[in-house]
């Protein structure tokens, strides 16, 4: 029925022990943890994406986050290299999954860090995060990747919050939304309204007029459907508790 497919992956044994780097530790039920993502996964399938599992990285705690080891871009896998060192391992088993499906591979190679939780796509324009994870030479290897696209990259500062998308991400109309508290600039937007809730600033687009949001947002969900938006929401507590949010837990391949 579809040609939407999203990677997925599972949750590991250690991801309790997740990074940290804006909120204290809350203790997270495992268990739990494992029926949202097959919650979150199930809402995918159920708006027509098929979900492809990158296998599992039970040494990385943090591996469940998989937007975060690659931007794809058509038949590009931009493999990252991410900020955080403990993190690095996960993108082996994410970039054979990308050879495996047919995807080019390139590279963010040092001194450039970069973590896919940074790129935020819209319309022919990447903003990406310049974050405590995504640095300036990151920023001008990927620009150099996706120049070939006609995409244009644009850095955007990233202070208060882990990831620019952490803070904002865009509508299928390219108003980008977000949560002022953490947003450092908003005037780098063309079109920027803000959302009520921290988790209302994060949305992935699962068709024109469909949204999935955390179930932490119920006043941004009530908002967006008042816009004519379908809205379906999953409970992602514990991810949540670890600093990821509904965009992290997927990489949309279209
Ligand atoms: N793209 C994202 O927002 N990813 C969330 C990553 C959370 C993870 N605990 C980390 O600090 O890397």
């Amino acid at each position: 029925m579809t040609s939407r497919r999203a990677l997925i992956r599972r949750p590991g044994p250690r991801l309790a022990h997740g990074l940290l780097t804006h909120i204290e530790r809350d203790p997270v039920d495992g268990e739990l943890a494992i029926g949202q993502w097959e919650a979150y996964a199930h809402a995918l399938r159920e708006a027509g994406w098929e979900t492809l599992e990158v296998p599992p990285a039970d040494d990385c705690p943090d591996a469940v986050f998989v937007e975060d080891p690659v931007v794809v871009h058509e038949d590009l896998a931009v493999i990252a290299n991410p900020g955080a060192a403990q993190r690095r391992r996960e993108t082996i088993g994410v970039e054979q999954t990308m050879r495996d499906l047919g995807y080019r591979i390139a590279r963010i190679a040092a001194p450039g860090t970069l973590d896919g939780g940074d790129v935020l796509r819209s319309g022919d324009t990447a903003y990406v995060g310049l974050s405590s994870r995504t640095n300036g030479a990151g920023i001008q290897q990927l620009a150099t990747h996706l120049r070939e696209f006609g995409v244009r990259t644009q850095a955007v500062p990233v202070e208060r919050a882990l990831h620019l998308k952490s803070a904002v991400t865009a509508l299928p109309d390219g108003t980008v939304i977000g949560w002022d508290p953490v947003v450092d600039d908003k005037e780098a937007f063309p079109a920027y309204e803000a959302m009520p809730e921290e988790g209302g600033a994060h949305v992935v687009i699962l068709g024109e007029d469909q949204l999935l949001m955390a179930a932490s947002a119920p006043r941004s969900a009530e908002l967006l459907r008042a816009r004519g938006y379908a809205v379906t929401t999953v409970d992602i507590s514990e991810f949540e508790k670890l600093e990821g949010c509904v965009t992290c837990l997927s990489v949309r391949l279209r």
